[in-house]
């Protein structure tokens, strides 16, 4: 089976209803290479208000979503509520959750198992920091990642891996396309050893950090880079280009 090319965007806490409906009109207006799928990811306040105003060839994704149904968790979102909203896409484990609001490993793995239970499919974020991945250590710290997710989970269909190294993400330093390729490449090896030969092959594994009209071609045509997750450009005319980078 070949892989799908699939390019999310994530605007992170970024928007508001006018600057949606822009970013709507140039999706709208696209045109999106068909052969691509296209997941924006909008704040929890305005999925439901996105999901109405997006063409049927994109879908909408939360960027969060916690472990349970329902309970005492002020401030926090189920993924039952996700799907109450008709969302059927969350982003989990971005590096801004496990740096700046302290998710863990094992959190960010729990969070991915009952997603997944809910019926949501998964954009699960890995990646190195600048200080991991100048200590050698880029391998250890993107297979502990994945490692805990493997443990919680048997179902890997409705997965898709971002590696993200932490060092690219608003930074403007890209990886190049032969550092991306090289982690998932790795990635997919580690995947055919740890879990399976079909869930390596099926699998998709996206890359995310300063990811550019200008540098999306160059990342597009290595084999294990299965599409992007995109933070600045997704918000700009420019993430049209990016969704077509394989054409
Ligand atoms: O974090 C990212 C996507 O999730 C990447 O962000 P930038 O594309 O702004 O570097």
């Amino acid at each position: 089976m070949s892989r799908k090319f699939c390019v999310g965007g994530n605007w992170k806490m970024n928007g508001d209803k006018k600057g949606i409906q822009e970013i709507v009109a140039f999706l709208k207006a696209g045109p999106l290479d068909p052969n691509v799928e296209v997941i924006v990811g909008c704040p929890a306040p305005y999925l439901e208000y996105t999901k109405g105003l997006l063409p049927a060839n994109v879908v909408v994704s939360a960027q969060n979503c916690y472990k349970v149904p329902k309970g005492a968790f002020t401030g926090e979102v189920s993924p039952a509520m996700l799907k109450d909203l008709g969302v059927n896409w969350v982003i989990l484990g971005h590096s801004e959750r496990r740096n700046v609001f302290g998710e863990n490993d094992l959190l960010v793995a729990e969070k991915t198992a009952h997603a997944l239970e809910e019926g949501l499919s998964v954009i699960a974020c890995i990646g190195e920091k600048l200080e991991e991945r100048e200590a050698g250590k880029t391998e250890e710290v993107v297979y502990r990642q994945t490692q805990a997710i493997a443990d919680k989970i048997k179902d890997w269909s409705k997965v898709v891996i971002a590696y993200e190294p932490v060092w690219a993400i608003g930074t403007g330093k890209t990886a190049t396309p032969q550092q991306a390729q090289e982690v998932h490449e790795k990635l997919r090896a580690w995947l055919k050893a740890k879990v399976s030969e079909k869930v390596a092959n099926e699998t998709r594994i996206i890359y995310g950090g300063s990811v550019t009209a200008s540098n999306c071609k160059e990342l597009a045509k290595s084999g294990d880079i299965d599409g992007f997750l995109v933070g600045g450009a997704s918000l700009k005319p420019e993430f049209v280009q990016i969704v077509n980078a394989r054409q």
